[in-house]
């Protein structure tokens, strides 16, 4: 009997943060993994680190709002790891600004890095997927505020309701071909996007370092911030055969802040 195939994913955003997390836990499940990152060194730090615990990594530097460089990193993932199974459209950036602030270039810049980088890597995912011929899963990130636009963070929610509807038109466009689409939505994640986050808010709140996220995290009925790892986890079950009934969904895994 030959050996099962090993399946191949790629995370995007992963040098660091929930994407770090998440690139660790699906190569913990037995998957090799592509990390992607705009920033080379630290995407490359995340594989190393994959290899030293025993799993399958290579690095690829992408700029997500960059639709040539998503298609190239497919191609790169395909000759260097041998297919692409799972695609985790998880880079991402957040501004925090009211809604009367917004620059034309901060919407523009907004939109192209968390709409249409998961856009872009959703296309090229499935192309080759397509090609293949033997389904896949896609995996985006949205957020709460996805499913509720945050004050201060408007044209950020803005692009996570975004991430939902191209979820939803995926999963309908990509299931003749065994393509599910689905995205999570996480809520309070204590990472680098957040110490951001943090300082942004403390201008408006005039809340000192730490502050917002602690009155933040207050909303979390489970009464801890969100880690890497607990995004990670509900991200391996989309990513396993477990959810293959599962498309067009943006699942919440916040601790118990919006429900819904
Ligand atoms: N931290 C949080 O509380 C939450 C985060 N999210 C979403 O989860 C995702 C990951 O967030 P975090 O890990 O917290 O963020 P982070 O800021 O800590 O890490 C983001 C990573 O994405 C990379 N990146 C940024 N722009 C990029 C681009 N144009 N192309 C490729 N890579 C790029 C960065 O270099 C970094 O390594 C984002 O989409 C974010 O919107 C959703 C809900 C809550
Ligand atoms: C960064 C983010 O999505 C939230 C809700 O904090």
């Amino acid at each position: 009997m030959s050996a099962p195939q090993e399946r191949v994913a790629v995370v995007t955003g992963a040098g660091r943060g929930i994407g770090e997390g998440i690139a660790r836990r699906l190569a913990a499940d037995g998957l090799a993994v592509m990390v992607s990152d705009i920033d080379a060194d630290t995407a490359a730090r995340t594989a190393e680190a994959i290899t030293a615990d025993g799993g399958r990594a290579a690095a690829h530097a992408a700029d997500v709002s960059d639709r040539d460089a998503c298609f190239a990193l497919v191609a790169a993932t395909r000759e260097q790891l041998g297919g692409i199974d799972v695609m985790v459209a998880n880079a991402g950036i957040a501004q925090v600004k009211t809604l009367l602030e917004v620059t034309p270039d901060d919407l523009q810049r907004m939109l192209a890095v968390n709409l249409g980088g998961v856009l872009w890597c959703l296309q090229a995912a499935a192309e080759a997927m397509i090609e293949q011929g033997r389904g896949g899963k896609i995996i985006s990130a949205s957020s709460i505020a996805g499913h509720q636009g945050f004050d201060h963070l408007g044209h950020y929610s803005a692009s996570k309701f975004g991430v939902r509807a191209l979820t939803q038109a995926g999963a309908k466009e990509l299931a003749q071909h065994g393509i599910t689409v689905n995205a999570y939505c996480p809520g309070i994640v204590d990472t680098t996007m957040w110490e951001e986050i943090d300082a942004g808010l403390g201008g408006y709140l005039g809340t000192g370092k730490g502050e917002a996220f602690t009155q933040y995290s207050q909303l979390i009925a489970l009464g801890r911030p969100q880690t890497a790892q607990d995004v990670a986890s509900y991200v391996s079950y989309l990513a396993s055969p477990d959810a293959d009934y599962m498309t067009g969904q943006a699942g919440i895994v916040d601790g118990g802040i919006v429900m819904i």
